[in-house]
């Protein structure tokens, strides 16, 4: 039997997952959030207090949701807090959304959550820790490293390898085969078709206005 879940945070990625956990039908004990009223309500749910709350919870008799969104230059606080709770012996559990789409051999590490209308193909691996945001595509034989966030709408093609905490921006796309450096920014709307190193930000082209009349 599935145990119940403790969220962390209580922000907007928090509130989806929130949403998720009810569709899935996952017994919530409740959330922990330095930011809120311990004993306070947050969407119907406790407030157990800051991260500290979760100690009082063996770790074998319940499971951890990470609610922290991450952005880019912001990823860290996520990242620390599933290594935290992991040195604590703690679990966190791996989300699929009732409407994401996953081909049968694709492999999934812990912590791993995919959002309403993602597709994953087969042959694609995710590691520990990473979001595929809502409508985003992973297409076949990806390798996805660990603390990645693929946000809204993203399109990575084939074959593509991204390394460690690399955020894809909302929307963009990343063509067959690329590979992209940890640590590495795509800003939303870029078309990648080059390899990016590590620690580097892509901005996508914009379009250039121009006033029409002419001296
Ligand atoms: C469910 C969710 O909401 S998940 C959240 C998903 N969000 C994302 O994926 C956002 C991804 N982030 C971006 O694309 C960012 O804009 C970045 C990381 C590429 C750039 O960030 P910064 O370096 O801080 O750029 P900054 O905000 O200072 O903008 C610099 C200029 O570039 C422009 N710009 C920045 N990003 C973009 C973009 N993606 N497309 C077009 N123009 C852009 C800005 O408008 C600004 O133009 P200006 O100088 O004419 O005013």
């Amino acid at each position: 039997m599935s145990k119940p879940v403790i969220l962390l945070g209580s922000g907007g990625h928090a509130r989806v997952l929130l949403d998720m956990l009810r569709r899935l039908g996952v017994e919530v004990l409740g959330v922990v959030d330095p930011n809120r009223l311990a004993g306070s309500e947050y969407l119907g749910v406790n407030i157990l207090g800051d991260d500290s709350a979760i100690w009082a919870y063996p770790a074998d008799s319940v499971e951890l949701v990470n609610g922290i969104g991450s952005l880019p230059r912001d990823a860290g606080l996520r990242a620390a807090l599933f290594e935290k709770c992991r040195a604590q012996g703690y679990r966190f559990r791996t989300l699929i959304d009732p409407h994401a789409f996953t081909a049968t051999d694709v492999v999934l590490a812990e912590g791993v959550q995919l959002m309403a209308g993602v597709i994953i193909q087969s042959g694609a691996e995710i590691a520990e820790n990473c979001i595929v945001n809502s409508g985003a595509i992973v297409e076949h034989d990806c390798r996805i490293g660990c603390d990645v966030h693929i946000a809204p709408g993203a399109v990575l093609s084939g074959g593509v390898e991204l390394g460690d905490k690399v955020h894809i921006g909302t929307g963009a796309t990343i063509i067959q085969g690329i590979r992209i450096g940890s640590g590495s920014v795509i800003g939303a709307g870029s078309v990648v078709t080059r390899d990016v190193g590590c620690s580097r930000i892509v901005y996508p082209a914009r379009s250039l206005v121009q006033d029409l009349q002419q001296d």
